[in-house]
């Protein structure tokens, strides 16, 4: 089947302006799941960037090393933090997120692969997976029938090669990914250049981004944008879309200025707003 644009018509189909009377206490609270010893940075950019995409309230959940980390990287985020020091040990929280993230760097430690799969048996709320969660879920496959249905999982082609086994051929990744999506009812984000979606049989290909995005942080940025639009009430394949072509968008537009190499992670942030901009603009 050929697969659907996701360019600026498909977006529109999408997008929701912001209601004019909205407030913090419903513009949803995503909460974000990240970061271990020296990978603390993960978090950080994903709870930027979800409280950039314009969800009310963002809570990142990190090990105690990340808590004054978080509070003087960005003061417009909560911290809750594990017992733990340098990894995530039990995942315990008393607020109710409409979204939540997991995954960017959280390593994979023995006792976090516990608390993901106590944290997995117990969650009814909206979800998206990324890096080291992935990893955990490939590990640990029978886990996969734990996850709420349409939960997003962003694997970048070798956290998708861990999971759904080697590929001889485009076709047979698209194939051995689509059977995948279907038998767990999952979305899956199959990052790359240019990244698809696949929703069961369906299958979209994004039309933004460039290679400037192939820099650090990059994915860990995505997951926070999409963990965003997912507690903004957006159904799970629309933050998928939405999110995608946002991030996509940031590196066009930054690009004549930034050129390839000088562009970084903070750069998908710093450029969130202009790429939503350019989404009410192009309605008027
Ligand atoms: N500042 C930070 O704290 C950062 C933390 N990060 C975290 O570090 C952990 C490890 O993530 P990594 O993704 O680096 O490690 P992985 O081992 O999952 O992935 C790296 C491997 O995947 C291959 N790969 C990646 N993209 C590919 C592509 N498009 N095509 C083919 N092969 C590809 C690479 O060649 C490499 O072999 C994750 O938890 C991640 O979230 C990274 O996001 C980097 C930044
Ligand atoms: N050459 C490229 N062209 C377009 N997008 C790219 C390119 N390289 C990487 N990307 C995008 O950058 C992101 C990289 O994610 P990921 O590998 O998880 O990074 P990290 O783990 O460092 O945060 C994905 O969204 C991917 O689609
Ligand atoms: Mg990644």
């Amino acid at each position: 089947m050929l697969p659907i644009p996701i360019d600026l018509k498909e977006i529109l189909k999408h997008y929701k302006t912001i209601a004019q009377h909205t407030h913090k206490g419903i513009q949803g609270h995503a909460l974000l799941i990240a970061g271990s010893y020296g990978k603390i940075g993960a978090a950080v950019l994903a709870s930027k960037a979800a409280i950039k995409s314009g969800c009310g309230l963002v809570t990142a959940f990190v090990p105690k090393c990340g808590y004054e980390i978080i509070q003087i990287a960005i003061p417009e985020v909560m911290v809750l933090t594990d017992m733990e020091e340098k990894y995530i040990s039990k995942i315990a929280f008393e607020i109710q997120p409409q979204a939540i993230g997991i995954g960017p760097g959280i390593g994979q430690d023995e006792a976090t692969q516990k608390a993901v799969h106590e944290f997995l048996e117990n969650n009814k709320i909206p979800l998206i997976m990324d890096a080291d969660a992935l990893n955990i879920l490939s590990q640990n496959k029978s886990w996969l029938s734990l996850l709420v249905s349409k939960t997003i999982l962003t694997p970048h082609p070798k956290e998708l090669e861990r999971l759904i086994g080697k590929w001889t051929s485009e076709e047979e990744k698209f194939q051995k990914t689509i059977a995948f999506s279907k038998e767990y009812n999952l979305i899956v984000v199959m990052k790359g250049a240019p990244t698809h979606i696949i929703d069961g049989e369906t299958i979209y290909q994004n039309t933004t981004g460039n290679a400037a995005l192939a820099t650090a942080g990059s994915g860990d940025v995505l997951t926070g944008i999409i963990s965003s639009l997912l507690a903004q009430s957006y159904e799970p394949i629309q933050a998928a879309i939405l999110g995608v072509y946002l991030h996509g968008l940031t590196a066009d537009i930054a690009l004549p200025e930034t050129g390839y190499q000088s562009f970084i992670a903070s750069d998908i942030i710093s450029n969130i707003g202009k790429a939503f901009l350019s989404l009410d603009n192009s309605r008027k």
